[in-house]
């Protein structure tokens, strides 16, 4: 059953927005994904937001660049969690996107993540699904258990490195 929905202003946020899916699919979490622009395509927008929720998604995960006015949007028609992914584009790095989507007013929250976070955006929504499934928390506890054992291999090999310089 699908219960992620990653939806974008355009096709052209796809190769940021792939890592979301790829981490879904890394746990076995069955999603969607579409092209939804609150600018471009407002009724079909508020339709997918307001709709969600009846479908069986359980969190929406929505990028855009530029003017991302997508995450906020759906935010206010859906009560589903849902996580904004700041796109960067050429002008201005993602900063006026980042600003976009995280400055929400009090009532409508967006869960923000880094300007081109997508990959995060994808681990919260496990994060997020694991509160009410003892699987998928199991498999979570298990990627940070690997993330841990990277981090301090990373720390051998620089201290290694490090230790002949010294010598
Ligand atoms: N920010 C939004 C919205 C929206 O917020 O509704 N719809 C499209 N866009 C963004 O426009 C950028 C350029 O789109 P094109 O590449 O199609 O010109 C994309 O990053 C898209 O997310």
């Amino acid at each position: 059953m699908v219960t992620v929905g990653i939806v974008m202003g355009s096709d052209s946020d796809w190769p940021v927005m792939r890592l979301a899916a790829e981490a879904l699919a890394e746990f076995g979490v069955a999603f969607e994904a579409d092209v939804v622009s609150a600018h471009r395509m407002p009724e079909e927008m508020i339709a997918y937001g307001a709709g969600a929720a009846g479908r069986g998604l359980k969190v929406i995960i929505a990028g855009a660049g530029g003017a991302a006015h997508l995450p906020g949007m759906l935010a206010s028609v859906t009560p589903l969690p849902v996580i904004g992914v700041p796109v960067p584009l050429k002008y201005l790095d993602g900063m006026d996107s980042l600003l976009s989507i995280v400055q929400m007013p009090a009532g409508v929250p967006v869960a923000t993540v880094a300007v081109g976070g997508a990959r995060n955006a994808g681990l919260l929504a496990v994060r997020i699904l694991a509160a009410a499934d003892e699987g998928l928390r199991a498999k979570m506890e298990a990627f940070q258990v690997a993330l841990k054992e990277q981090a301090h291999a990373k720390g051998e090999r620089l201290r290694a490195e490090a230790a002949q310089l010294g010598a």
